[in-house]
């Protein structure tokens, strides 16, 4: 499971936890302007707008190419590719369109658009094709998340075409397909961060008991739907300074709420998914935020320190390694 949010203070953040059983190995990588995108199908792209994100660095005829996972470019656009597996059906190349292999969507995006708006252009002449990135790696079965300060979209690639959806909530998760997601919403209108009132009925005299109980029904489970009502009420009620530390710490506070721990959600015998990593991007400042299962020490990465005119990645380990800052 996975869980993508964004989050307005002074400045623009978005940010995912990506949840599985195992590491493909990710890094955090810095794609400059003038490295060369050799898209499959959509010709070669020798300069374009830089970005960072957490991304599989994988040799490409002898060229390593980012796998983005998620990730935001100098412009201040963002994008999070998340499971939707059993939905997520690839078209077949049309000639006369821009065919963009499913491996290749976050590149392709984050390298041209300035803005969702322009985004949104992009995806009317795009056919987004199952084409992979090599044998040992089937297509991805994703759906994603594209925002900036102003906009928020959903783009679903299914057998029944490409659909793009609004998202008011600024939440997306997993299955089912987003309309339904929304949907569900529906169902907690009634909850509430404040103390409840007794409309149960007034023969009886029902007493708020403890702190929270406005919220009470708001599902605690780790399934894709219970996680989208989840961060979408954490979020929506977010109260938080709006200096860095405060924006930043208030940002893993909300996908906090939907952190999987070991042992929680069994997926085969003895194997167990847990957030591997949650990350935060600041989009204004182009820096990239993270936290792993073991190391909860926030660690950044900005982009603006490095030479974004040159032509090769930059990449960045991420730090494990869990560490307890000793007082005494
Ligand atoms: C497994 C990841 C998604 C995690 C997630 O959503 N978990 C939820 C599980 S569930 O639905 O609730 O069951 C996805 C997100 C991005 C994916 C990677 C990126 O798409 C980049 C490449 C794409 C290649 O086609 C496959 C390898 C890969 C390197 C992908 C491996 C894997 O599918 C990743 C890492």
């Amino acid at each position: 499971m996975c869980t993508a949010a964004t989050y307005q203070t002074k400045n623009f953040y978005m940010g995912r936890t990506l949840d599985y059983e195992f590491s493909y190995g990710n890094e955090v990588t810095i794609t400059p302007r003038n490295y060369p995108f050799h898209f499959r199908h959509a010709g070669t792209l020798s300069s374009h707008y830089a970005m960072i994100g957490m991304a599989h660095v994988a040799p490409d005829n002898g060229v390593d190419y980012p796998l983005y996972y998620d990730a935001c470019n100098e412009k201040g656009v963002c994008m999070a590719g998340l499971n939707f597996v059993g939905n997520a059906a690839y078209a077949d190349i049309i000639d006369t369109k821009e065919n963009v292999a499913q491996f290749e969507f976050i590149p392709w995006i984050l390298s041209q658009c300035a803005s969702v708006s322009e985004a949104k252009e992009k995806l009317v002449q795009m056919n987004l094709v199952g084409t992979v990135f090599a044998s040992h790696f089937p297509a991805a079965q994703l759906h994603w998340m594209i925002a900036d300060k102003s906009e928020n979209i959903v783009v679903e690639s299914m057998a029944d075409g490409l659909h793009i959806y609004d998202n008011p909530a600024g939440v997306l998760t997993n299955n089912p397909p987003f309309p339904m997601q929304m949907f569900a919403l529906n169902n907690y209108a009634a909850l509430s961060s404040r103390q409840p009132e007794n409309h149960f009925s007034d023969k009886l005299n029902l007493q708020a008991y403890s702190r929270g109980m406005g919220a009470l029904g708001l599902p605690g489970d780790l399934s894709s739907q219970s996680r989208f009502i989840r961060v979408a009420f954490t979020r929506l009620h977010s109260i938080s300074g709006s200096s860095e530390i405060d924006s930043v710490s208030q940002f893993f506070h909300i996908l906090g709420s939907v952190d999987q721990q070991r042992g929680c959600c069994e997926v085969a015998d003895g194997k167990y998914e847990i957030t591997i990593y949650t990350s935060c991007c600041n989009t204004d400042k182009g820096i990239y935020y993270y936290t792993t299962y073991d190391n909860h020490s926030i660690n950044g990465i900005d982009m603006h320190h490095e030479n974004l005119d040159s032509a090769e990645l930059i990449r960045f380990a991420v730090l494990d390694a869990g560490e307890i800052h000793w007082q005494n």
